[in-house]
């Protein structure tokens, strides 16, 4: 294994393992840090954690126990990839997490990247974009978990540690990698080691790659490893061979516990082409009225592509997180989703999609699935995953994918599409 990578959500690990695997890595991702040995054939290994939403110190643990394996698997390079919209609140995770692994590594420079231009996301003058609206403007600010109220990234670092910001501006990243690494040890002469890089465009994440080829630690969204594969191939590290995927026919079903716009969109475009749907009330649930058992004989029972959803816009979602408090509605919620995974698995679904990180991770967990090989893109960021002999998964972010991502993803997980 080469590039070791942590990864604080299920879904965002995938979007990772999607980036390194266009690149012609073989990457896989797992469920928490393994108690075996990798394969061999593993290039990029991608330990998932659900550790945004995790009190800090516990996230840290989770983080440096990942680490530790990594680093017992060869790796030369760790990245810890975080979410593009930079998810997390003011007491962190993302700064307490990449200040524990730079110190395990002893590393005094570490560059914070959540840029992924072809989703949307670009980092200009230390501010984070979504499309042509700021963070803070993008409907992040409504994140049920972390809302991003904040478009300054180096701002909100600040925040979370007690160590110096600095910024990397996209004229030094322009000029190229030796510039940008230039600008980067200035940052760090001058005390702040901890530095936001400007990116707009994938050049200038491939440049950020290529500046921080031989420092053993480098954080962002998925684009900021756009070029590590191109790094390790230079130096004559890859197999020629590259990734390796295979469709998988059965039974398909979607569970969607993202709250996110994008989701919001995908929900209402399946129901309004008439595709079955059942939405899932989080009162029924909390009141024990509504059941896994239920929604999993519902979407069993089904032709064409069920899904169940709990998806619901920002005011709905407030107005039961009032009632009931986040963290309970969550963690019922998620626990629900999981045991409906189960049943449908255990009831013959063999394609199955999912859609948020926390509900995908809740997913994948419940599933008890260790190790994911990550296959062919289906849309920007989301990759189809192979997770077994005859379960195959596509694990979407909350704002990823298309509007008819639903179908596409089931009939990419068939095979449609996918080279031989
Ligand atoms: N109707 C609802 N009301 C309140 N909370 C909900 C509702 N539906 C889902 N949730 C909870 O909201 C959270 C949504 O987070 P999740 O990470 O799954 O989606 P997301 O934030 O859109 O995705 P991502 O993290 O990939 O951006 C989950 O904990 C989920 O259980
Ligand atoms: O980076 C992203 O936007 C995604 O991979 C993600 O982490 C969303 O949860």
């Amino acid at each position: 294994m080469l590039l070791g990578c942590i990864g604080d959500d299920f879904t965002g690990s995938s979007d990772l393992g999607n980036t390194l695997v266009k690149a012609g890595m073989r990457a896989v991702q797992y469920a928490g840090t393994p108690a075996a040995p990798a394969a061999p054939e593993v290039e990029a290994g991608i330990v998932a954690l659900k550790s945004r939403s995790l009190p800090r110190a516990e996230a840290v643990r989770l983080s440096l126990e990942a680490l530790d394996w990594l680093h017992a698997q060869g790796c030369r390079q760790f990245l810890f990839k975080y979410c593009s919209t930079f998810d997390s609140t003011p007491e962190g995770n993302i700064g307490p997490v990449a200040e524990a692994l730079a110190d395990a590594l002893g590393t005094d420079r570490v560059i914070f990247c959540p840029a992924f231009p072809a989703a949307g996301r670009m980092v200009f003058q230390g501010h984070l974009f979504v499309g042509n609206r700021l963070l803070s403007e993008s409907g992040m600010e409504n994140h049920p978990l972390t809302p991003m109220t904040d478009p300054d990234l180096r701002r909100w670092l600040a925040r979370q540690t007690a160590r110096g910001v600095g910024h990397l501006p996209a004229d030094a990243v322009w000029a190229g990698a030796a510039a940008a690494r230039a600008r980067l040890d200035a940052e760090v002469q001058a005390g702040r080691g901890l530095v936001v890089a400007d990116a707009i465009r994938d050049q200038d994440l491939v440049t950020l790659g290529q500046a921080v080829a031989d420092l053993p630690l480098l954080t962002g969204g998925s684009g900021i490893a756009l070029g590590l594969p191109g790094n390790f191939r230079a130096q004559g590290l890859l197999s020629a061979e590259g990734p390796r995927w295979r469709g998988q026919a059965g039974p398909a079903a979607v569970l969607s516990g993202s709250c996110s716009r994008a989701t919001r969109r995908q929900v209402a475009h399946h129901v309004a082409g008439g595709a079955p749907a059942l939405e899932i009330d989080p009162e029924a649930v909390l009141a024990g009225r509504a059941s896994a058992r239920q929604a999993a004989d519902w979407a069993l029972a089904q032709y064409g592509l069920p899904l169940v959803y709990s998806s619901a816009d920002p005011e709905a979602v407030r107005a039961v997180q009032a009632r009931h408090g986040t963290g309970t509605v969550a963690a019922r919620l998620e626990a629900f989703v999981a045991e409906t995974a189960r049943l449908l698995v255990a009831g013959g679904v063999t394609r199955l999609i999912t859609a948020g990180g926390e509900t995908s991770g809740a997913v994948v967990e419940g599933l008890g699935l260790a190790s994911l090989e990550i296959g062919p893109e289906i849309d920007p960021g989301v990759p189809a995953i192979r997770a077994g002999r005859d379960l195959v998964l596509a694990l979407k972010s909350g704002n990823f994918g298309a509007e008819d991502f639903f179908a596409k993803a089931a009939a990419c997980l068939e095979g449609a599409g996918v080279p031989a």
